[in-house]
């Protein structure tokens, strides 16, 4: 899975570009705010529909411009194009993908596995579980395909169970179908979950060992509800607390990974460099999961690979990389330490951003 053409107009201060990137490593340089960010934020929007920077893809639009279109080709037989356009004037966002118009985002998810590591990336151990539910949702869906259908059931009856608890009073019978609802399809998701966990340990254990053996380090992944119990009778016997708080408060959505370092909360313990490494190892496992079991590559966003990282723990990073036979875009201000860091068999192509004379962003390729 490899990207092997991209053509971006409108996209922040980029100038109209066609990129024809390596299908391995790819360096973007170029000083502050020439556009590093916002080509692997373009990638982002192509793969996921949604940026890393903002809610508002509104913004994302170039200034004074009407619309942003993004376009992607990736290899394979058939090749596979994506495209994505926004206008300023409309919400909704236009996916094409493999030409047909009537597409799901789930299909472009699924055409385009992506992984971002951003200077951001700590914040996956210390922000809301609802970020670690998503990093493992991703994996889930990838490689369990009822896992989409039983997630949507789960979340609409959640949906409904809590409209229903915040109504002064509850129709006992409306309220039983959606628990029932709520308690099959969230064992489903539960029981998806917890496979792709115990698979997915071994292989995240074997990435941080590469990139920072910390023995003491512990995944774990909790549920969101009793581990005894039942889901049908914890939802019953938590009905009249759950009325007074006016949410469902166990389930399939709070579950959440827990990382922990010698029992204590690692996001406590670990230094800003060593949070980055974990999330480094958690998000390459990824990577490493889906092709042994889905013999599918994922393509990664790097920004800013040095920010953090010592040049032993790059160097780390950067092989792994290579033995991943992944597609990498990555994002430095300085070029000239990751330019020495790869084997010469690994196809690098170098990229360079800069200010033109308007103070836009034009890419053009090195050598
Ligand atoms: N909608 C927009 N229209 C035009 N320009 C924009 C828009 N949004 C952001 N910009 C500008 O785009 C530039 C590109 O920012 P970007 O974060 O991509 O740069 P960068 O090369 O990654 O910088 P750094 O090295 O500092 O991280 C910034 O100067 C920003 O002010």
């Amino acid at each position: 899975m490899s990207l092997i053409q991209l053509n971006f107009q409108g996209l922040r201060n980029l100038t109209p570009l066609e990129m024809r990137p390596s299908p391995r490593i790819n360096i973007i340089s170029g000083p502050n705010g020439s556009g590093k960010t916002s080509l692997l934020e373009g990638i982002h929007v192509l793969g996921m529909g949604r940026s890393f920077r903002t809610r508002q893809l509104k913004n994302a639009i170039q200034a004074e411009l009407p619309h942003m279109t993004l376009y992607g080709r990736l290899a394979g037989e058939p090749e596979v194009s994506i495209g994505v356009r926004r206008l300023r004037a409309q919400r909704e966002l236009e996916l094409r993908l493999r030409g047909d118009k009537d597409v799901r985002l789930a299909e472009l998810v699924e055409a385009m596995p992506l992984q971002l590591i951003n200077p951001d990336a700590f914040r996956l151990l210390e922000g809301s579980p609802a970020g670690r539910r998503e990093f493992f949702d991703w994996g889930v869906f990838h490689v369990k395909h009822d896992f989409l259908e039983a997630w949507k059931r789960t979340r609409r009856a959640v949906k409904h169970r809590n409209a229903l608890l915040r109504r002064g009073r509850i129709d006992p019978q409306e309220m039983a179908a959606w628990e029932q609802e709520l308690a099959l399809w969230g064992e489903v998701v539960d029981r998806l979950r917890m496979e792709w966990f115990s698979e997915f340990l071994p292989v995240f254990e074997e990435t941080l060992e590469v990139l920072l053996p910390l023995p003491g380090l512990k995944l774990g992944y909790a549920r969101g509800w009793d581990k005894q119990r039942s889901l049908s009778e914890v939802l019953r016997d938590s009905r009249a607390t759950d009325q007074q708080m006016g949410f469902t408060q166990q389930g399939p959505q709070r579950a959440d990974l827990r990382i922990r370092l010698n029992k204590q909360p690692a996001v406590e313990v670990l230094s800003r460099g060593q949070q980055k490494l974990v999330v480094s190892a958690l998000k390459l496992a990824q990577g490493r999961f889906l092709e042994r079991t889905a013999q599918r590559h994922c393509i990664y966003l790097i920004d800013d690979l040095p920010a953090e990282l010592d040049a032993q723990h790059q160097q780390r990073f950067c092989q792994l990389l290579e033995e991943m036979q992944c597609q990498a875009f990555i994002t430095s201000v300085e070029p000239t330490a990751l330019q020495r860091t790869w084997q010469p068999q690994t196809a690098v192509s170098m990229f360079h951003v800069k200010h033109d004379d308007q103070g836009l962003g034009q890419l053009r390729q090195d050598g």
